[in-house]
């Protein structure tokens, strides 16, 4: 039976554990905090457990417009408190659910700080120690294959160390005893736009240090427009090319300083300036696993590292930091480990989605990576013109496909719309299957809905094809 064992129970490492389960090795997860990962018990899931409470109370607010009436409307508010308590309980039960799934399948989980501890390179088995909370070695295994699942940690700007009063990383917030009365977040990539618009559709005031000229610089910029124009539209302010140096606590609260001089002043200040991936103490460069400049082990695309027999999935590898990508390099590394037969990661065809108001998804590829006189026409319709936007009101967003001219084949696509990460689906599986623009013009959708602008962009696109013959 082959051993597999298994640092970091977040979701490379839980996802791949029920793979070699169900393929019959013996499989043991080590895990410093708890099953589930940052992803379950920190990042991800409790921070689109408070979008979706602050996403709600915009609902309420916005709803006079629909003809709702009620003296409360324009005031609701959220009982910080409940919020609190709900994410962390749904934290901690989707933990627990993961932890007792993977040992009703016969997965071993150990409590504890894991390290390599190969004693010579060129070994066909590898070693692995756990640390006990006082950092001593308590238990010993041997794999003859190991998974290097860690994960990453929030970066620390110096001079503006967290905290977890005033000055907050994103895996503070959920103890504040009051929200703020004026959060500066520091950082515009995904997670500080998200908290920036979570916060302000929470009724705080919000000030976003963008240390670019565009919030989600790694976006479609389109999308991060409207993204940016709906934020300020709702209250919100940018401090543009704004890159803070330090934060200081005040009497009252945070003095975000930055480089050129300016100064922004909040009750709170929370760091969201990127991560470092968690290999501190793995013993790497004594097992001779090569790790990039920035820290992350390098990896092929079944998962591999430079070590036979030692693999590396998720966060720590630096690859799209995204749960499902993760979960996708744990399931190769162990289809590939096992001998079954398994396709390298296809990073085209990735989904990912901004959790704004509105969302934004993408797929395939993007408007940026295109080059002049490419083989490639791109739609773009807006949202205010669908029937079932209109109903609800919704008019900031839009629909964009990219086909290639000369195949039809649907390569890419934008949304940019509330639940944008539920319509992006027909896209992503054109895009993964190599469907055309006339695949999708011709599927019925429903009548009124959004995702008939997805059909129309179908059409629209066959329409130009048909121009250029
Ligand atoms: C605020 C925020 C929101 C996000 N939202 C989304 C989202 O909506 N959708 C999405 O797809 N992605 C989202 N992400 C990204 C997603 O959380 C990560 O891509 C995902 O957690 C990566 O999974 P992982 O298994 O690599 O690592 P993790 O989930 O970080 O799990 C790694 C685990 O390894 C453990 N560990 C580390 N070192 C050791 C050791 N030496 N021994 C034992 N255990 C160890 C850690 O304690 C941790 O539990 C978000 C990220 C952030 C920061
Ligand atoms: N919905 C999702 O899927 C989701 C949500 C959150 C995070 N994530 C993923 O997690 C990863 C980390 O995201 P992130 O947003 O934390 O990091 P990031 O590295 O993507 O963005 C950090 C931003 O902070 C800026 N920055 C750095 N130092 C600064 C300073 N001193 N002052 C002002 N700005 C500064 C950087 O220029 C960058 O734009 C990403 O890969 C992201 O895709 C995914």
């Amino acid at each position: 039976m082959t051993r597999i064992v298994i640092i970091g129970g977040g979701p490379a490492g839980y996802e791949a554990a029920l793979v070699a389960v169900q393929l019959g090795a013996d499989v043991t997860v080590i895990e410093r905090d708890g099953i589930g990962g940052a992803s379950v018990l920190t990042d991800c899931v409790p921070s689109k457990t408070f979008i979706a409470s602050a996403g709600a109370m915009t609902s309420v607010r916005d709803s006079a417009v629909l003809g709702l009436r009620g003296t409360d409307l324009a005031t609701v508010g959220l009982d910080l408190a409940a919020v609190n308590q709900r994410i962390k309980g749904l934290a901690v039960a989707q933990s627990a659910d993961i932890h007792a799934r993977l040992e009703s399948e016969g997965v071993a989980i150990i409590a504890g700080h894991a390290r390599l501890s190969d004693e010579v390179r060129g070994l066909a088995a590898h070693r692995v120690e756990v640390l006990d909370a006082d950092g001593a070695v308590a238990q010993e295994l041997e794999g003859d294959v190991v998974l290097i699942a860690t994960g990453a940690d929030p970066r620390v700007l110096p001079g503006a160390e967290p905290d977890g009063e005033r000055i907050l990383s994103w895996r503070d917030v959920y103890d504040l005893d009051e929200m703020p009365e004026h959060l500066v977040v520091v950082g515009s990539g995904v997670t500080g736009a998200e908290f920036a618009s979570g916060y302000l559709e929470a009724g705080v005031p919000v000030t976003l240090v963008s240390s670019r000229d565009q919030v989600l610089p790694g976006e479609d910029a389109d999308a991060a427009a409207v993204v940016e124009e709906v934020f300020q539209s709702r209250g919100g302010r940018i401090a543009e090319r704004g890159r803070a140096e330090k934060v200081i606590r005040t009497e009252k609260g945070v003095r975000v300083e930055l480089t050129d001089g300016r100064v922004v002043e909040g009750s709170h200040a929370l760091m969201t300036v990127g991560t470092v991936p968690n290999t501190d103490g793995l013993n790497l460069e004594a097992c001779g696993v090569d790790v990039t400049k920035a820290g992350h082990i390098v990896v092929d695309r079944v998962s591999r590292t430079t070590v036979p027999g030692i693999y590396a999935a998720g966060d720590v590898t630096g690859v799209f930091q995204l749960a499902s990508v993760a979960a996708m390099q744990g399931r190769i590394a162990m289809w590939h480990a096992l001998g079954e037969a398994v396709a390298p990661i296809r990073l085209k065809t990735v989904a990912a989605n901004v959790f704004t108001h509105p969302e934004i998804a993408t797929v395939g590829v993007q408007e940026e990576s295109l080059t002049e006189g490419a083989d490639v026409e791109v739609i773009r319709l807006p949202l205010a013109t669908n029937a079932r936007a209109k109903m609800g009101d919704l008019r900031d967003g839009f629909i964009k496909l990219y086909a290639r001219r000369s195949t039809d084949v649907v390569i890419g696509g934008v949304v940019v719309a509330p639940g944008a990460s539920e319509l992006i689906l027909p896209i992503a599986l054109a895009v993964t299957k190599g469907l055309t623009a006339g695949d999708l013009a011709q599927t019925f959708a429903i009548y009124p809905s959004l995702s008939g602008s997805i059909t129309e962009a179908g059409r629209r696109l066959m329409g130009i094809e048909d121009e250029h013959s």
